[in-house]
């Protein structure tokens, strides 16, 4: 076992014994202190890819009058589906790889787990334990803010009332993606919030607080869920290298086992 897969392993761990943790930083500041916005990337980076990628250096576009620092949030309970391998440490691992290529690029990164699945609860924990004050923006993608603003999520609660709170003190960067909606109404979906489109589910007060980026066409389609078929079925290096990063490929290449079976 590599050093950096020990000390996963055992943060993982102590992490799981640690019944009352809902958050801890595995690798980076555990405290923010030279920034004036957090942007965290919320995911089950199984495994971590381009998508991702493009879509901090995105928003780090977007807030670049700013110091920023990135937080990749590990996500061990997802709102909808049950855990995929790779194991959690494996991915704790990939997440590391890619703090280090936005390291070396002089980006701030910290890699974090939490056991929340919901955005609201996830935005309750890093205000209280991480960043008290101070911008903290959340990364997603265009699927995942439309899912956020699903009122099923929070019966027997209003989604309006439930999600007060966050929308006030918070704000997404939501980059395009392929999927049910146009790229033109992607772009678009901000501001038919702010103009009441949605009332009464979506107040229009939270259109400001949604930045919708535009993913490079290249990336809009990749996936965690492909990239894993993709490994499986043996797919091409040039397949490979258009949805993942090289040292996250040689990470899952120098793997004794396979880690996605
Ligand atoms: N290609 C992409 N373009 C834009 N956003 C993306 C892209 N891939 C992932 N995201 C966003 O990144 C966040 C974390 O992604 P997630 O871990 O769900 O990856 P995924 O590739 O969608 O995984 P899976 O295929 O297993 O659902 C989500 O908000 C998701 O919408
Ligand atoms: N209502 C919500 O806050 C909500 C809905 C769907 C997914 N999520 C979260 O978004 C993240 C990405 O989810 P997927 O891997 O399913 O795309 C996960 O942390 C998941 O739990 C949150």
């Amino acid at each position: 076992m590599s050093t950096l897969e020990t000390i996963c392993l055992a943060v993982y761990k102590s992490f799981q014994a640690c019944k009352t943790s809902s958050f801890q930083i595995v690798y980076g500041s555990k405290r923010i202190v030279d920034a004036r916005v957090l942007l965290v990337l919320d995911s089950s980076f199984n495994p971590p890819h381009w998508g991702h990628y493009t879509l901090i250096k995105k928003s780090l576009q977007f807030y670049s009058d700013r110091s920023s620092h990135v937080l990749l949030m590990l996500s061990v309970n997802n709102a909808d589906k049950a855990p995929q391998p790779a194991l959690f440490e494996k991915r704790i691992e990939m997440m590391c790889v890619m703090a280090d290529m936005l390291k070396a690029e002089s980006i701030n990164a910290s890699v974090g787990i939490t056991t929340h699945g919901k955005y609201v609860d996830k935005y309750k924990t890093l205000r209280e334990s991480y960043l008290p004050i101070g911008t903290l923006s959340f990364l997603v993608g265009f699927d995942t803010i439309t899912r956020i603003f699903e009122p099923k999520y929070y019966t027997p609660h209003l989604l309006s009332e439930a999600l007060n709170d966050c929308m006030m003190f918070s704000e997404f960067c939501c980059l395009t993606r392929t999927g049910q909606q146009s790229v033109n109404d992607q772009i678009d979906y901000a501001n038919r919030i702010s103009k009441g489109d949605y009332e009464p589910t979506i107040p229009r007060s939270w259109g400001k607080k949604i930045h919708v980026l535009v993913n490079d066409k290249r990336y809009e389609n990749v996936s965690s869920s492909k990239i894993r078929r993709d490994i499986q079925n043996h797919s091409s290096l040039a397949i490979l290298t258009k949805e993942l990063p090289q040292p996250i490929i040689k990470y899952i290449q120098n793997q004794a086992e396979p880690i996605f079976m």
